[in-house]
Parts: structure tokens; C-alpha cells; sequence
């Protein structure tokens, strides 16, 4: 399946993001990667309109604990909706499919429990090289494409 260039959008159809508040929650694992997914959210969250005052960071130490970051973000910040930034590359073992569908899972049943939208920025990735190409190289920035989902979902939860 062709692989969607993960950065381009209609500006025309975001809305302003100047009222929203967002939690950004980071995994430290693959630095490299996560902080230019980071960047390009919060790129693309400024450029929709939200002010760097009203954007919340977190850092978590992996993707893993990206479930409970999300949920303590919820539970003590004001919040209109949070972006939950990992990387997961495959290793010699399983522990890839685990830590993967156990963050997948987790931060479905957050969206599912809570009335604040946890959109899933989580690279999970069978090499180094594709994470690079989906974080600001040839695929684009997952991290932008968050952040628009991001604000379109905190409009949805006025409704
Ligand atoms: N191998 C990767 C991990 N593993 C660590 C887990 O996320 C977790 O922190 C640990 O199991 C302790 O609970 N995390 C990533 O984000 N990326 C990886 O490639
Ligand atoms: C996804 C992981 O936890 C993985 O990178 C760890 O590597 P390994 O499977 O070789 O222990």
C-alpha cells in the first residue's frame, strides 16, 4: 500500500486552534525521532493558530508509559486534547509486538474512558530508516499530521 505523505493539508479546513489547550506526551526512547515528531506538532499546532502557553510537555521514558503520562495529563491538566509521541522499532525479539499493542491498546481505552481525545503519534516501525523517512524525511512528519487531528478532534469535543 502506498504510504500517505503524512504532512500536507488544507489549511482552509483546520480550525483555529487559539482557544484549545494541548498535552503533548513524549517517549525518550529514539530521542532522535521523537523530538522531531515533537517539533513538527507543535510547528503545525502554532501555525493553526495555538499559542506555545497553551501547549503542554510531558516526557515519559518510553512508549509504554506513554498510557499512564496520557492519563495523569487528563486527570490534573486542563486539556482540550493530547498528541502521544513514541517510536518503536523492531529488535531481535517480541517485545516489539508487546510494548506496541500495549500502548495501542492503552491509549484506545483512555479515548474510550475519558472525554479528552489521545491522538496516536506511535512509529512503529520495522527499521531505523523508516521512522527517519516518516519524521521530517521523504514520507513527511507524522507529528504535523497529529497535530491537525489534534485540532479537529478538540472541535469535535464541543459538539
Ligand atoms: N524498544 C522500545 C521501547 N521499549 C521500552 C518500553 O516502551 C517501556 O519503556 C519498557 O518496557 C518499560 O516499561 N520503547 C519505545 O518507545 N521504543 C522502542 O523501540
Ligand atoms: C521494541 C523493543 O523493546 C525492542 O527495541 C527491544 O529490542 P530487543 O527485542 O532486541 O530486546
Amino acid at each position: 500500500m502506498a504510504t500517505t505523505n503524512l504532512s500536507y493539508y488544507d489549511k482552509a479546513t483546520i480550525p483555529n486552534a487559539k482557544k484549545y489547550r494541548f498535552g503533548i506526551v513524549v517517549s525518550e526512547w529514539n530521542p532522535d525521532i521523537t523530538e522531531n515528531l515533537y517539533l513538527g506538532a507543535v510547528q503545525a499546532l502554532i501555525e493553526n493558530g495555538a499559542t506555545n502557553d497553551n501547549i503542554i510537555k510531558w516526557d515519559v521514558p518510553g512508549s509504554f508509559e506513554l498510557i499512564f503520562g496520557c492519563k495523569k495529563m487528563i486527570e490534573t491538566q486542563n486539556v482540550d486534547a493530547i498528541i502521544a509521541i513514541g517510536n518503536v522499532i523492531q529488535g531481535e525479539t517480541k517485545h516489539f509486538d508487546f510494548v506496541c499493542d500495549g500502548v495501542t491498546q492503552g491509549i484506545k481505552d483512555l479515548n474510550i474512558k475519558y472525554d479528552i481525545p489521545i491522538i496516536f503519534c506511535v512509529l512503529t516501525d520495522n527499521t531505523k530508516q523508516q521512522s527517519l523517512d516518516r519524521s521530517g524525511g521523504k514520507h513527511g512528519n507524522k507529528g504535523i499530521e497529529s497535530a491537525v487531528a489534534a485540532i479537529k478532534m478538540a472541535a469535535l469535543r464541543e459538539f
